[in-house]
């Protein structure tokens, strides 16, 4: 497993078949997958044909499913564009910068019985070529695009690969199940038909 650490990926689809490598064991090493994600200096011919914008929200685009043992995604996130504060159903998370900047802002899962404002924790800018590691044990998180001039790109990891997730209300706590959807899939654009009545968190 060594030598692993200290490969540089060349191209995502190098990355994607190190990932490969690393989670067809059942014990992944945080720190390990976090250098890999890392070392990859992101090339846009690389990965624009899974980059597909909405006007009005982020979008989640699936690049690759791991074996089962993880997805891998693009998010693209328009000028101004932000998730709700949410956790991530008890899976790994890594988030990768391909472009631009996001601000993440982690806050304390809500206790039982408490009905106020949530708890900030900490707020960070996370930037290119950057990998964050985020799991429910850390707390939860909202991820925003906050420039007005430029869009941002991400590329998120998780594992085990999860469909829903528990979106929460800053102001009271209260939270809420909400099933998670792609906007497109392998480069492809979900039909309209999979994705109505459905939301992203
Ligand atoms: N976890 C979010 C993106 S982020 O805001 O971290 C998602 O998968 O949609
Ligand atoms: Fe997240």
């Amino acid at each position: 497993m060594e030598h692993t650490e200290v490969m540089k990926p060349q191209t995502l689809d190098d990355l994607i078949k190190i990932l490969h490598e690393l989670f067809a064991s059942d014990r992944i090493n945080v720190e390990e997958v976090q250098n890999i994600m890392e070392a990859y200096e992101s090339k846009p011919q690389d990965w624009m044909k899974y980059a597909i914008f909405d006007q009005f929200r982020y979008t989640r685009n699936l690049v690759d499913e791991g074996n089962g043992k993880f997805n891998l995604m693009i998010l693209c996130w328009g000028e101004g564009h932000g998730s709700s504060i949410h956790d991530h159903t008890d899976s790994h998370c890594f988030m990768k910068l391909l472009q631009g900047q996001l601000k993440e802002t982690l806050y304390a899962w809500p206790e039982d019985k408490s009905q106020g404002e949530m708890t900030q924790k900490s707020q960070r800018i996370l930037q290119e070529d950057q990998c964050a590691y985020m799991s429910d044990s850390l707390g939860l998180h909202r991820v925003e695009n906050v420039s007005h001039t430029e869009s941002a790109v991400s590329l998120h990891l998780y594992s085990p690969p999860f469909q829903h997730c528990q979106t929460f209300d800053q102001r009271t706590g209260h939270r809420n199940v909400v099933k998670m959807t792609f906007w497109s899939k392998f480069g492809d654009r979900t039909p309209l038909e999979t994705t109505v009545s459905q939301e992203n968190n």
